[in-house]
């Protein structure tokens, strides 16, 4: 690893190398424990960049949120694909886009994603909210009593099921919730073991976990899709797409699905536990919200019982100011993504302040946001959910400041720059409007009292799980 900090013009040094004491491990056992703590005691002994051991790869962190532009802006040198497709393959299960014999498939299934913007957006989130209804409709329409259910299995099974119908469609002739909830046990069970996937872990170690991928790509095989009616567009031009090439067999074209699948819920999920769970934690947060879906609601003259049907449009979703801080606020507190790129040729990358870091080509950078998300010079008592840190004076708040210099990244949930999330716009709208339907429909509080934590074991790899799930009920809302 050829990797050293020239500061002004003549003094050249090595960053800080933190190796471990175990040979090869190095330091992944600590980063696996607590990554956030491990690398803040890092930067207190050895300043805002450093090289880290982990696991027989030599990792550079930035630490500094304002040199995050530095990388992200160096998209030409700082790739991220070979990575990204390089864990995608070993983890789902399809042969790496990149290895020579499919010129062009990276770019065609990336030209895709702007079908998860704009007009197709409007589309998508339109087929969100009327399945999403559907959903509410036929589970709870029931509920003129107080029910109990527990709140991460209720959140994964509306939100698996919004997100399949509306991006794969369903089989009309079968009883498409049962096969729809028999996919997402699976779902579950495979997604238990992604952060050790992620690791590289030989899936021969983990349990049953081949078996059950295996099952999930059968799914996706064309005999199953072709059945399935009433999907998306996206869904629809990556079918088309990989179609196109003769070398991928239908089991692989099935696990491009399968990814796509994980990619869709395996966040949305988790994230939009922690938005309905820290609003009910905080009951003047419920009021201001509800009371901001229940304004809109009348304002736009609809009305919010069981069997009223709510059209929004994605202005209006936007316009819902205390929403948005709301699961602003919970996905700071829950995301832990690491921006990973890889230097594609030896290069100096040039820092803020004249320092300068030399690149050799394959030498790994990575920023660690949740670090910003928790920093107390930028969110004052990060620890504590405020559900209106994004608001001021009415308004969306986007200024954000440490040591008095606006930051130009505050959040980042989704990602930045060249690995930012593609379906981030679904995302948000889908959180809202899941919360909408439940705060609009239901009389909702929680019936335990203990605080959920965060589960650490996927550090580095999206939003984290809570380590265990919570009793709440609800009731039909008296109008
Ligand atoms: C709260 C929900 C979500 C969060 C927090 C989230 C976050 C992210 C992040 C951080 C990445 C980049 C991963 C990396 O740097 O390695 C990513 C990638 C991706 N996300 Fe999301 N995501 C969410 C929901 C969605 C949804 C709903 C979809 C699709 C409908 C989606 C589709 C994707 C895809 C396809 C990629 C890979 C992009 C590529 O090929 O470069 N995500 N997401």
């Amino acid at each position: 690893m050829n990797l050293f900090i020239s500061h002004a013009v003549t003094k050249l040094y090595q960053p800080p190398l933190v190796n471990g004491w175990i040979p090869f491990l190095g330091e992944a056992l600590s980063f696996k424990k607590d990554a956030s703590k491990f690398l803040l005691s890092q930067q207190r002994k050895h300043g805002d960049v450093f090289t880290v051991h982990v696991a027989g790869r030599y990792v550079t962190f930035i630490m500094d949120p304002f040199q995050y532009t530095y990388v992200i802006r160096n998209s030409r040198q700082l790739e991220f694909h070979e990575f990204a497709d390089a864990m995608a393959s070993r983890t789902f299960d399809y042969p790496r886009v990149s290895n020579g014999n499919f010129p062009n498939l990276k770019e065609d299934l990336h030209k895709i994603y702007q079908l998860l913007q704009g007009k197709p957006l409007d589309i998508l989130s339109d087929h969100m909210m009327e399945n999403l209804q559907g959903i509410f409709e036929w589970k709870f329409s029931q509920a003129t009593d107080w029910e109990t259910e527990k709140m991460y299995k209720f959140c994964c099974s509306v939100i698996f099921e919004a997100s399949f119908i509306t991006l794969y469609g369903r089989d009309p002739d079968a009883d498409g919730h049962k096969v729809i909830s028999e996919i997402r046990d699976k779902f579950t069970k495979f997604d238990a073991s992604f952060p050790y996937l992620a690791a590289n872990i030989p899936i021969e170690l983990l349990g049953a976990t081949k078996e059950i991928r295996k099952e999930l790509i059968h799914n996706f095989f064309p005999n199953n899709m072709r059945k399935w009616l009433g999907g998306s567009e996206v869904i629809q031009a990556r079918k088309d797409t990989l179609e196109k090439y003769e070398l991928l067999g239908d089991y692989d074209k099935a696990a491009h699905h399968f990814a796509f699948l994980w990619a869709s819920v395996g966040n949305t999920i988790p994230a939009t536990f922690w938005a309905m769970y820290y609003l009910l934690r905080h009951p003047e947060a419920l009021a201001a919200v509800r009371d901001e879906i229940d304004h809109l609601l009348q304002s736009t003259g609809q009305k919010k019982g069981p069997g009223c049907n709510i059209h929004l449009t994605r202005e209006q979703l936007d316009n819902l100011a205390y929403l948005e801080s709301a699961l602003n606020e919970s996905l700071r507190m829950c995301s832990s993504s690491m921006n990973i790129r890889i230097a594609q040729e030896d290069f100096i990358l040039k820092l803020e302040g004249n320092q300068e870091v030399s690149l050799r080509k394959g030498d790994w950078i990575a920023l660690y946001p949740q670090i910003l998300h928790m920093d107390p010079e930028v969110y004052e008592d990060p620890k504590e959910y405020k559900f209106d840190r994004y608001i001021e004076n009415g308004k969306k708040k986007t200024a954000f400041y440490k040591k008095g210099r606006k930051l130009k990244y505050f959040l980042m949930p989704f990602g930045s720059g060249i690995s930012m999330c593609p379906g981030r716009f679904l995302a948000m709208n889908e959180m809202k409007l899941f919360l909408i339907l439940s705060l609009a429909r239901f009389d909702i509080e929680l019936v335990e009292e203990k605080q959920v934590g965060l589960d650490k074991g996927r550090m580095g790899l999206g939003i984290l799980l809570p380590d265990s799930d919570i009793a709440f009920h609800y009731k039909l809302r008296s109008l």
